[in-house]
């Protein structure tokens, strides 16, 4: 492990972004599962008490339980952070209304596109193009783009493969920020693959450690190929911790 002072700040959140993190990134978002062996490290992790270990996903909160298995041993954070505290905190009227506009919008655009198709969270739409021919999925996510412009009130985010158009407003860094003043962590280890997981690294100090997966852009301090390389990770701070309990 490169920084192995981590280790040695307790209480230590460990908050971890799941897909393309955890799992591999497949076509299906269902399918998803953490790689073998991972659940076993994160779960001894979670028995520690000076681990806080956290999933902050950008999937709704009960799909994050289902795919990841963890949510007995893990803080299940969803919804890019609008669902922190178990049960998402509800639309008013208008943001229900503007939500519908926003489904029918993108499944307009889908049914033009062979292979798209809308997931539906509390409080967003996701237009999906993994499997879409790749002019088709570039047209896909124009029209998507251009559709959402038109409304005015939500928060457009392009992840991977991914329209996400949210009617309320949230960010994993504000969730981390609030699981480290809750637990009060000395230090916080994220791991992130996506746009969305920079505005964690931003927020992150020098006593943190910041894990950038894959390639592209990052504010975080360390980087790592996929999600093996994060398994080999995680299983050395379980080594260390137990070393040094
Ligand atoms: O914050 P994350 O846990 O990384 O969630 C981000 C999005 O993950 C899911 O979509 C991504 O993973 C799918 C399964 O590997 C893949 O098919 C898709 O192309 C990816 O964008 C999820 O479906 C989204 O709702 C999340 O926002």
């Amino acid at each position: 492990m490169r920084s192995p002072s981590l280790a040695r700040h307790r209480p230590l959140l460990v908050a971890l972004d799941f897909d393309g993190v955890l799992s591999p990134i497949v076509d299906v978002p269902e399918d998803a599962r953490p790689l073998a062996g991972t659940t076993q490290i994160l779960r001894d992790l979670a028995d520690r008490d000076d681990v806080v270990l956290a999933l902050v996903s950008g999937r709704a909160r009960a799909s994050l339980a289902a795919v990841s298995g963890l949510g007995e041993h893990a803080l299940l954070v969803g919804s890019h952070g609008a669902e922190i505290d178990g049960e998402h905190p509800g639309l008013d009227d208008g943001e229900r209304a503007l939500l519908q506009q926003v489904v029918d919008g993108l499944e307009q655009v889908a049914t033009e596109h062979p292979g798209a198709r809308v997931e539906h969270k509390p409080s967003a739409g996701v237009l999906h193009t993994r499997v879409v021919e790749a002019g088709h999925a570039r047209a896909a996510t124009s029209e998507a783009l251009q559709a959402m412009s038109g409304l005015p009130g939500v928060h457009v985010m392009q992840g991977k493969d991914v329209v996400e158009v949210s009617v309320t407003e949230a960010s994993k860094g504000a969730a981390v920020r609030t699981l480290r003043e809750a637990h009060h962590a000395a230090a916080v280890l994220y791991a992130g693959d996506d746009r969305t997981d920079e505005t964690v690294f931003t927020t992150l100090g020098p006593d943190d450690l910041g894990i950038k997966v894959g390639p592209g852009d990052t504010a975080a301090r360390v980087r790592v190929a996929d999600p093996a390389a994060v398994r080999l990770l995680l299983r050395t701070l379980r080594d260390l911790l137990a070393d040094d309990a």
